[in-house]
């Protein structure tokens, strides 16, 4: 695999935002195709993955737009080379080699809309572009933003599945604006620096299939009962108060964007080899009796080596054993830990909402 330097960027003024890449002096190419790349949360996404080192090549794909967009985003001089795509003739040139595809792609709620509103117009949209990545880049990790994440997830495993290009381990429903909001409110509400918070959030994306587990977040905090239950309804609720501040003007944007690029640098540094990489995601599990459900999940597991690719002296982890690179994704689905007896409660009201969701997403790929 061909290496390059980012000695330049990581001394470059503008180094501080790209704190994320490697100590090491050269990382793998990787190709990230974001589709939807024009559209709200498509264009901050673009921006922040140019912003990413540990990205090569960005292509951007939307049904129309992304010239502009593309050229726009390509004066920004940091190392991937840009290319838009418009319109469905040109989805597989995006598509082809991508290591990791990001879909933000359709339409958001309005106030009033639950997010399951949307899937007659989404499930559509992201079934064709699942059709696609299972013809152009089989093996690429998959981030799924697009809503109801509930059902889309599952009906992308479908049509991987049809294709004969499932592997569980790449597909992942994108939940880490929940853990992003339940960070906030918590510090806010318990007084701790923000940058020193961890909440796991689990279950699903919507409402109260949205579990975030304030008994396990750090630092600790001595909240009260009251306090937990508004701060756990509040992150349920997180998109809903975004839909209604934009009143008609869309959903949440730019903290998706910033969530998402979050995720995306996850599966990157995993595919890398870098180790314990851990968020949560929502994926195929079996720590529930439900098939799909977000929890903490591990990219890669410390010391593990991975399957795939060329050997490379591993000089970013700081040891210079060789390891084998390769493109795993999810490398464990950990467990739910100890819940409080709110959230037991909430773990088993939730379930029957996400089952059906994900019951909804199967028949639909399958008709
Ligand atoms: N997972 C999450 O936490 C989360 C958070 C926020 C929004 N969302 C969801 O993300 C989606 C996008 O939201 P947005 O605010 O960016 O919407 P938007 O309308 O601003 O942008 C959507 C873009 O998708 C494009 N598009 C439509 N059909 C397409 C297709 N077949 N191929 C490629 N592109 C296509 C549109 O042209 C548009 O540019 C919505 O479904 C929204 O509900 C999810
Ligand atoms: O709320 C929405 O519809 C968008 C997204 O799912 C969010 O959580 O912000």
């Amino acid at each position: 695999m061909m290496l390059r330097s980012i000695k330049s960027l990581a001394t470059s003024p503008s180094s501080h935002i790209l704190r994320r890449g490697y100590a090491s002096e050269a990382v793998p190419d990787r190709k990230v195709a974001v589709l939807g790349a024009a559209g709200g949360i498509g264009q901050p996404l673009a921006l922040l993955m140019k912003l990413n080192p540990l990205v090569s090549s960005l292509a951007l794909y939307d049904i129309a737009n992304t010239p502009g967009v593309a050229a726009d985003v390509s004066h920004i001089n940091t190392r991937s080379e840009v290319s838009g795509y418009s319109g469905e003739a040109e989805l597989g040139k995006a598509l082809e080699g991508a290591d990791v595809v990001i879909i933000p792609a359709g339409v958001p709620r309005k106030p009033g809309m639950t997010r399951d509103d949307l899937f007659n117009i989404n499930a559509g949209i992201v079934k064709g572009l699942c059709q696609a990545i299972a013809k152009y880049c089989p093996h690429a990790l998959v981030n799924m933003i697009s809503n109801p994440v509930n059902s889309t997830v599952p009906i992308a495993a479908e049509v991987f599945k049809k294709a004969g290009t499932y592997d569980p381990k790449r597909l992942f429903g994108v939940t880490t604006l929940d853990v992003v909001r339940a960070k906030t409110f918590y510090a806010g509400k318990a007084k701790v620096p923000v940058a020193e918070v961890n909440v796991p959030v689990v279950g699903g994306h919507a409402g109260i299939t949205i579990l975030p587990l304030f008994s396990q977040a750090t630092p600790k905090a001595n909240l009260s009962d009251a306090e937990i239950t508004a701060l756990t309804k509040r992150t349920q609720d997180g998109g809903t108060e975004v839909v209604e501040a934009k009143a008609g003007k869309g959903s949440a944007t730019l903290s998706m964007a910033y969530a998402g690029a979050i995720f995306a640098d996850a599966c990157l540094k995993g595919l890398n080899g870098a180790p314990d990489v851990v968020e949560c995601s929502y994926v195929q599990s079996t720590i529930t009796e439900l098939p799909f459900f977000a929890s903490k999940i591990s990219l890669m597991k410390k010391g593990s080596l991975l399957c795939e690719g060329s050997l490379m002296l591993c000089t970013f982890i700081r040891c210079s054993t060789l390891v084998r690179l390769g493109k795993n994704g999810v490398e464990e689905v950990l467990g739910l830990g100890p819940l409080s007896d709110y959230e037991k409660e909430g773990l088993e009201k939730l379930k029957p909402e996400l089952q059906s969701s994900i019951e909804k997403g199967i028949k639909f790929a399958n008709q």
